[in-house]
């Protein structure tokens, strides 16, 4: 059906989120995971607690280079009257089991390397006579400067995490620094929540690939890639991306085809009162699940949301600063949602450098560029088309429907894109 009401933007942004309400509470239930190894983690959200299946530090080790020694052996030393050891082992950072270390003995030992059985302390190289092992050759004594607490210069197995405690909690959302404890602890890969599936589809004859040749009358698709690698910054997973004509059985089949293999299909163009609006004829139909209405805003008045074969789908108008607003006003959120992301807060306020005009009852999101000096500055006008000045932009600039003038100074509501 074709309903023309006109809504406000909370109240297609309060559907938008009640279509996807489903995979925002499958992805909260954790029902769909995937195991990731630890390289392609990153930005994932973790589906459950991650448990240290072994201690960190896996072994008792030293933190310095230097000598491994039993405390008492070196309590009362000094530069005057140092504490004279017989150097009986030498412990690399390598695999194996260091031999026991008898009492009045000191054994050289690496950083990393196992603390030999009997000893508790490690003296670091530069409280012994040689002050660096890179200075001086093995010797069969040292003369060690300074007492150490048992303890001292030891880092014991389990004392960062111990075997059977949580090492991540279930929803961190997997940056490097996670990785490494994770990699410290010997897991590979790790059990995230799954990607909501999203199918980006452009629509229109006019359309050509960028790379491609374009014939009179055509213009590159913007959308496409666009609106798919905003769909993967919010944390879906686009399983089809298709470049669809305006023939109405073409765009049905393809519908068909990405209803089947994605949880939402987002469509760009075809949706205003044009005569080729393949969008609309198709999915506008008598018994169709998708409504089409006009939102009060500029751009991204013309939305349409439903369903298709059972699958949610979101009609973006075609034009390019339409369709990135649209995704930036009501799908991005619940797309992060959808995919286990925490919740951000992306509104801020901001001081116009420059007047504003706007027309009185529509809601504008107007393209602003931030300046180090906490004002904003609006790029390009309202024209839908003026994709290249977006390029400019960092922020979407919030003018209410009731404001129709501002003044340079005004302090406003930004929405960072
Ligand atoms: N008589 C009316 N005409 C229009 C209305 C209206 O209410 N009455 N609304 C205008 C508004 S607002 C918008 S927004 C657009 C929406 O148009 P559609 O969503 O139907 O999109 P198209 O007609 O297919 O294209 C509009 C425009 O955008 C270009 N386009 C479309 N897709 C892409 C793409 N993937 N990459 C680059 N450019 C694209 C297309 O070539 C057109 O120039 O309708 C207004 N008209
Ligand atoms: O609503 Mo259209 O998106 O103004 O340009």
């Amino acid at each position: 059906m074709a309903a023309r009401a006109r809504v406000s933007v909370d109240e297609h942004r309060a559907d938008v989120a009640a279509l996807l309400a489903p995979l925002v509470e499958a992805a909260r239930r954790r029902e769909r995971t995937d195991v990731v190894v630890l390289a392609e983690a990153l930005g994932r959200v973790l589906a459950g607690d991650l448990v240290a299946p072994v201690p960190v530090p896996l072994f008792r080790n030293s933190q310095m280079d230097g000598y491994a020694v039993r405390a008492a052996d070196v309590a009362g030393a000094s530069p005057e009257a140092p504490a004279r050891l017989a150097v009986a082992a030498e412990i690399p950072a390598a695999p194996g089991v260091p031999p026991r270390l008898a009492p009045g003995t000191a054994a050289r030992i690496m950083t990393g390397a196992p603390v030999p059985e009997g000893a508790d302390a490690v003296v670091p190289v530069e409280d012994t006579a040689a002050g660096s092992f890179a200075a001086t050759p093995a010797a069969d004594e040292v003369a060690v400067h300074v007492p150490r607490a048992p303890g001292d210069f030891v880092r014991d197995a389990g004392s960062d995490v111990r075997a059977g405690d949580v090492l991540l909690p279930d929803g961190t959302v997997l940056a490097p620094h996670h990785l490494a404890a994770a990699a410290a602890c010997g897991v590979g890969g790790v059990p995230v929540v799954a990607r909501p599936r999203v199918a980006v589809l452009s629509t229109g004859s006019e359309l050509v690939g960028p790379g491609d040749v374009p014939g009179p009358g055509q213009v590159f698709d913007a959308n496409a890639d666009a609106l798919g690698t905003a769909v993967r910054r919010a944390g879906g997973d686009v399983v089809l991306t298709a470049r669809c004509g305006d023939d109405p059985a073409r765009f049905a089949a393809v519908l068909a085809e990405a209803a089947g293999a994605a949880d939402l299909v987002l469509t760009s163009g075809g949706v205003s009162q044009g005569a080729y609006e393949v969008v609309k004829d198709v999915l506008g139909g008598a018994g169709a699940g998708v409504k089409f209405r006009s939102v009060a805003m500029q751009p991204g008045g013309p939305q349409g949301f439903g369903t298709v074969h059972g699958t949610p789908v979101l009609t973006f108008p075609g034009n390019p600063v339409s369709a990135q607003v649209s995704f930036a006003m009501f799908l991005r959120e619940p797309l992060e949602r959808a995919a286990g992301l925490p919740a951000v807060d992306r509104v801020r306020t901001a001081v116009l450098a420059d007047a504003v005009v706007s027309p009185a009852g529509r809601r504008q999101l107007l393209r602003g560029a931030s300046r180090p000096d906490g004002t904003v500055r609006v790029v390009g006008g309202a024209g839908s088309h003026l994709v290249a000045s977006m390029a400019r932009a960092d922020v979407l600039v919030d003018v209410p429907a009731d404001v129709t003038e501002w003044a340079v100074g005004t302090e406003v509501e930004v929405r960072e894109l």
